[in-house]
């Protein structure tokens, strides 16, 4: 018998740059399909999904900002770079036979449902992957602040944070090569210490409804389902 996972159920928060793979912008259909096929392993495994997909690989809204444009339409559009890609996953999880939904946080019944707690909560009993697009539908916060929302809405066991890299580090080791890993932290260290890893209004809300943040790498094929096996590289935030 395989080893019974640690987890019941899950919310993993996918990184959006990520999914551009190599091309520099958009969408490389064969990483979606990737990430598709860990979640189907994760279910396969009888763990239940939901999903937070970042934008970051169409649009951000600092980068409008950052030009003297408007914050809030530039937020507007981040949340609806999140629509398309929860769009993309749904397509690679449905082609292999995954049931999925997307949820959005803005409202556009011609694409997707609109998301409710209690919809949410009454898809993933039934087993379904549930795709929340559209971050929290407000500006000036993040897909990472999302999934910690949502994580504590569908009150799952775990927040999974698949990322550019594998884990949480004294600094950022894409800058600092002389940054060491950490296998285990408290989210009040993570946010003492500066660590940006996520905003700090994901990690203060995971931290307050008591959700372990794990840190790992998407690009690592079956890192996912191996971390819920409790066999692959990752940091846990946990305050036990
Ligand atoms: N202390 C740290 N430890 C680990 N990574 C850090 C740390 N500080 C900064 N980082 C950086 O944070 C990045 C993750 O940030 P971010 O959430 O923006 O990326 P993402 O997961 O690709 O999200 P998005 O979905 O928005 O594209 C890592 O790629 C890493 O370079
Ligand atoms: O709740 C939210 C979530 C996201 N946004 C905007 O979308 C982009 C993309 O999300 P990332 O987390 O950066 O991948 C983000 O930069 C914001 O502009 C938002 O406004 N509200």
């Amino acid at each position: 018998m395989p080893p019974k996972p640690a987890f019941r159920r899950v919310l993993l928060k996918a990184s959006g740059e990520a999914l551009m793979g190599e091309q520099g912008f958009g969408i490389d259909v064969s990483v979606v399909d990737r990430i598709a096929a860990d979640i189907k392993q994760a279910r396969d495994m009888g763990v239940e999904v939901g999903v937070v997909i970042g934008g970051g690989n169409i649009f951000r809204g600092v980068a409008v900002a950052s030009k003297g444009g408007d914050r809030v339409t530039g937020d507007h559009m981040g949340m609806l770079a999140t629509v398309i890609n929860s769009l993309a996953l749904r397509t690679s999880l449905v082609k292999i036979g995954v049931e999925a939904v997307v949820l959005s946080a803005i409202a556009m019944p011609e694409l997707c449902e609109s998301f409710s707690q209690r919809q949410a909560t009454a898809y993933m009993n039934q087993g379904k992957v549930v795709i929340f697009a559209g971050g929290t539908g407000n500006p000036f916060f993040t897909t990472d602040s999302a999934a910690a929302l949502r994580a504590a809405e569908i009150g799952a066991d775990a927040l999974f944070k698949g990322t550019q890299v594998d884990g949480v580090y004294t600094a950022d080791p894409k800058k600092d090569p002389a940054a060491k890993r950490y296998d285990r932290i408290t989210h009040q260290e993570v946010l003492r210490n500066g660590l940006s890893i996520m905003d700090t209004a994901a990690i203060a809300l995971a931290r307050e409804n008591n959700i372990p943040i794990i840190v790992y790498s998407i690009h690592e094929e079956g890192g996912f389902g191996a971390i819920l096996r409790g066999e692959g590289r990752c940091t846990v935030v946990s305050e036990a």
